[in-house]
């Protein structure tokens, strides 16, 4: 039976970059998705904004929707401080057995807590089974659809708190207009928007940044 497109990123980090290194974990994915076969990576350039939004929050717990091959999980957690955590969901068994690995070879195992399941299932689990309080940061980069429910779902939850920031991926392409919509007339929400491009193209897209008010 042939590989996945995910199993072959896979091995090509694992045959290319450095175990224990996250950085050379990330460069590795890009070079591949940029080189050889497309994927669906925030990659190298948003990736910088999804930085700068880490390092500007210092998040103690963050959620990651939609995990993919562990790319950006293994972005977010190599920002984290000693005792932060990332918290990362994944619908699909064999994107998250991809990640799985891609986590532990980058070595930041420690910091990230894979949950499989659809978001819409895992969300209201967060406070009794995975002991959350409340969230510092929520990476929204999952399945357009669920980009609105899933941010009414964390309010009903009352997993955000005065200052919880989102930010939401793909705002241009492929497009979450439902999700713009309600978060932009929402005055609990202070959002602001950061235009880039869509990752390994020359494609117009854009990251959403949302401020939960209280
Ligand atoms: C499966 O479509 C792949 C695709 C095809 C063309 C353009 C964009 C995308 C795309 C890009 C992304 O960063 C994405 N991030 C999260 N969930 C997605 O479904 C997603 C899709
Ligand atoms: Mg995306």
């Amino acid at each position: 039976m042939n590989q996945s497109k995910e199993r072959r990123i896979l091995n090509f980090v694992l045959q290319n970059a450095v175990r224990g290194d996250p950085c050379s974990v990330m460069e590795t994915i890009d070079k591949y998705c940029s080189e050889k076969e497309w994927a669906m990576n925030v990659g190298d350039v948003k990736g910088v904004i999804l930085d700068k939004t880490v390092e500007e929050i210092n998040p103690k717990v963050a959620l990651e929707l939609g995990t993919y091959c562990g790319y950006s999980a293994v972005r977010i957690a190599r920002l984290l401080k000693a005792g932060a955590c990332l918290l990362t969901v994944e619908f699909n068994p064999e994107f998250a057995a991809i990640a799985k690995q891609m986590i532990e070879f980058a070595g930041v195992q420690d910091k990230v807590k894979l949950l499989e399941g659809p978001s819409e299932v895992i969300i209201p689990q967060l406070k009794k089974k995975y002991e959350v309080d409340t969230l510092d940061f929520v990476f929204v980069d999952h399945w357009k659809d669920r980009y609105a429910p899933d941010t009414i779902l964390l309010q009903e939850c009352s997993l955000l708190r005065k200052g919880s920031v989102l930010l939401a991926d793909n705002i241009i392409f492929p497009g979450a207009p439902e999700f713009v919509k309600y978060i932009r007339n929402n005055p609990r929400f202070q959002c602001s928007t950061y235009p880039s491009y869509l990752e390994y193209m020359k494609v117009q897209d854009a990251m959403e940044k949302a401020v939960f008010l209280g």
